[in-house]
């Protein structure tokens, strides 16, 4: 049995994006930068001013001074001519300053009158004045690639006059559910049956990683019926199976797909609940086989198909992210298999997050892992721990599930 580190590494390290495409901006929110956006203009294009009122002279524009409106500057209508000595131009936000201007004069700080202004507050010299370039200047680099756009990036490019964006294409993720015994939610069940959770909770996973699931009908615990399952997945970038990982005769994914052109890499690894993991390539197609049990199947998700579907969508390999926290309650040893323990999060009022472990730990369980939003990592051999301890935690509600 491989480590858990080993065996993502090796996932990682066998995949790479789904390749890239060009789309519009509104459909660019979460999708991942494929090459840099570099501002096509200079933002703002001139001086502007940040506030409604006047722009002035400074050196004029001192308190009790009366200065002459000789024109205005709304944001899009530049003034065509410029402020003399004595003069002010009416500006609104956003408007071109004009020429030989230097200050603004509030509009609050400020009397007027039929073709004059009266200054109440002297002007400070280029207060309230946004210079040009402020925000960016063309051919700089708004949003560098390898990065899931969000809404701030998306605001970002459009500024800089991109309508378009080249992304990484999303990736596609054939599911395929295999047993006897399950059927999909809804259908008449036959006996000792059981409805198929495992493609539906994958399929959301999926989903919350931003590629998109293709969930393939369940394949009978039947040669054939697995190869030809599997066939049809060939156009996906990885193929998941659930179910079938394990020893019993039953369990066929390996011994269905090796005529298919399945080679494995590895199978079987250090982890609870998780360990027959599978790990080989259809084809061309990367394949991640996911044992049957419910939580099995979905905290490999987690911990494995996560990090390979941020690998195929164009961004660097890591694992999910870790975060600390304290335990709950004391911790036994623990043994070769790396464990990850369903608990629950709380935060003390001084912010300390608590992850306490659920009582009841078994791999069927989908309510508990429902009910509870972290997964508490014990290492290979991790000696027994004391409640209040260090602990890392996987947040299930970080990776939107
Ligand atoms: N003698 C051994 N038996 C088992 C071992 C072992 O090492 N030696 N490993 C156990 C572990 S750990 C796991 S995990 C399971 C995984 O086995 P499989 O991947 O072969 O899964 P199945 O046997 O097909 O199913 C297990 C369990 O999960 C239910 N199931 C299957 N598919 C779905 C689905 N789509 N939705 C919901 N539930 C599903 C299935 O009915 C079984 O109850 O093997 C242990 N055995
Ligand atoms: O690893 Mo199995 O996933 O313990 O139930």
């Amino acid at each position: 049995m491989i480590s858990v580190e080993e065996a993502r590494g090796r996932i990682l390290a066998g995949l790479r994006s789904s390749g890239t495409e060009t789309v519009g901006l509104s459909d660019a929110w979460n999708r991942v930068l494929a090459a840099p956006v570099a501002a096509r203009l200079t933002q703002p294009p001139a001086d502007v001013s940040a506030m409604d009122g006047y722009a002035v002279r400074a050196a004029d524009a001192t308190e009790g001074a009366w200065l002459r409106v000789t024109g205005s500057a709304p944001a899009g209508h530049p003034f065509a001519g410029g402020v003399g000595a004595g003069e002010a131009v009416r500006i609104f936000t956003g408007g071109l300053v004009p020429e030989g201007a230097d200050g603004i004069l509030l509009q609050e700080d400020a009397e007027a009158a039929e073709g004059r202004v009266l200054v109440r507050e002297t002007v400070q010299p280029g207060r309230w004045i946004r210079r040009a370039g402020l925000d960016f200047k063309a051919g700089e680099t708004l949003v560098a690639p390898g990065r899931r756009l969000t809404a701030r990036d998306i605001g970002l490019a459009a500024a800089g006059n991109h309508p378009w964006l080249a992304v990484h294409r999303r990736p596609r993720i054939g599911i395929l559910a295999t047993g006897d015994e399950i059927v999909l939610p809804g259908e008449p069940l036959p006996p000792g049956g059981i409805v198929s959770s495992n493609a539906h909770a994958l399929a959301a996973l999926v989903r919350a990683a931003g590629a998109e699931p293709l969930v393939l009908p369940i394949a009978r615990d039947d040669l054939a019926a697995i190869g030809a399952a599997a066939e049809a997945a060939r156009f996906c970038d990885l193929l998941v199976t659930t179910g079938g990982a394990s020893v019993g005769e039953h369990d066929l994914v390996q011994q269905a797909l090796g005529p298919h052109g399945f080679t494995l890499d590895f199978w079987k690894i250090a982890m609870r609940p998780g360990k027959p993991l599978i790990w080989g390539r259809l084809g061309e197609t990367p394949l991640l086989g996911l044992p049957g049990n419910p939580v099995s199947a979905l905290v490999c998700g987690v911990i494995f198909l996560w990090p390979a579907l941020a690998v195929l969508s164009g961004l660097p390999p890591a694992p999910p992210p870790l975060r600390r926290a304290v335990a709950g309650a004391n911790l036994p040893e623990n043994d070769r298999r790396e464990d990850y323990l369903r608990a629950r999060l709380r935060q003390e009022p001084d912010g300390q997050w608590v992850a306490t472990a659920a009582n009841r730990q078994d791999s069927s369980m989908l309510r508990v892992l429902a009910e509870n939003g972290a997964l508490l990592r014990r290492a290979p051999h991790a000696p027994p721990l004391a409640a209040g301890e260090p602990v890392e935690v996987v947040v299930l509600a970080d990776l939107g599930l």
